[in-house]
């Protein structure tokens, strides 16, 4: 018995495999600014990041988690662990977007020593591509020393939820002369220390559109404005399972009501056995 076999000439190798979906990189993102609006919504769970991915060019592992998955009053709660935990099962679940990790409270503040061996830690156990941290002027040192040693940096201006204790609640911030003059100063103090891109978040729309158009780096509004480089919203709010949300959220689905109807009909059915029928049995 002979057997004969035919190479390939039209590929260099002799077993083609499929070519991997490249994911998109930091530098990718960063050069949005002016450009196509960047996409990003949070995600904390493996299947919620694969039916987001392809729709997305960020996913940001926020650490609103603490309200949206565990039932926390604040951010103030939430853990490393948490955060490490959800954004592995996030970067396994896409392999588009660039996959972006929220520092919880307490764990980058104190120097930027203690943010580079948190970050580190971050990316190492997570493989996500980027961190994000909340803070201006005060935090930038902290994001030179990690954008300078390869870890790249969103940052997070204006309302900041983990300040909450500090700033007495989450209302819209830079109404005022002095407070629209500090988050602008903030928002170039970041962006001068070398972030990729930030988070603008709960500012009245001037301030938004004046960042957005003094600094060199991408912009991403949550309640900002339609002239930043990018959105984000949190997921859960803009699929509809709150019945309370943030007047920047616009609700793309009612989902609260969709599994409220769901677990209702299934009740009903376990109630008069009309569950389960043939088809969910073995026979
Ligand atoms: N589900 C969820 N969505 C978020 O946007 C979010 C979180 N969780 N957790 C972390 C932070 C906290 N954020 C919040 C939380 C509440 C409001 C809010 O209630 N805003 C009111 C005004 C409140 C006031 O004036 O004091 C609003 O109607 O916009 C805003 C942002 C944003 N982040
Ligand atoms: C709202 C976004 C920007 C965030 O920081 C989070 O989800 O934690
Ligand atoms: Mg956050």
């Amino acid at each position: 018995m002979s057997t004969t076999f035919t190479l390939d000439t039209s590929t260099s190798r002799a077993h083609p495999v499929p070519e991997p979906v490249r994911r998109l990189t930091v530098p990718a993102i960063a050069k949005r600014k002016g450009a196509e609006p960047v996409v990003m919504l949070t995600a904390y769970t493996a299947r919620m990041a694969q039916l987001l991915d392809p729709h997305c060019d960020l996913l940001l592992v926020g650490d609103s988690l603490g309200q949206v998955i565990y039932g926390l009053d604040t951010t103030v709660k939430v853990t490393l662990e948490m955060m490490i935990a959800h954004g592995a099962a996030v970067v396994r679940g896409s392999y588009r977007s660039v996959v972006v990790i929220d520092l919880p409270f307490g764990t980058y503040e104190e120097s930027p020593e203690a943010a580079y061996r948190t970050a580190a830690r971050v990316l190492r156990e997570t493989g996500a591509a980027a961190v994000k941290l909340e803070g201006g002027a005060v935090m930038a040192p902290t994001i030179r020393f990690l954008v300078d040693r390869g870890i790249p940096v969103m940052a997070h201006v204006g309302l900041t939820p983990q300040a909450v204790n500090a700033l007495g609640g989450y209302g819209a911030r830079g109404r005022s002369e002095a407070e629209r003059a500090k988050i602008l100063s903030d928002a170039q103090a970041v962006a001068a220390a070398g972030c990729f891109a930030m988070v603008v978040e709960g500012v009245v729309e001037g301030l938004a559109i004046d960042i957005t158009r003094s600094v060199p780096c991408v912009t991403i509004g949550i309640g900002a404005a339609a002239e930043c480089d990018g959105q984000v919203l949190v997921v859960d709010d803009m699929l509809g399972m709150f019945d309370r949300v943030p007047r920047f959220v616009k609700r793309f689905d009612d989902l609260a009501s969709r599994i409220s109807a769901a677990a209702a009909d299934y009740a009903g059915r376990v109630r008069t056995r009309q569950f389960p029928t043939e088809a969910q049995l073995y026979r």
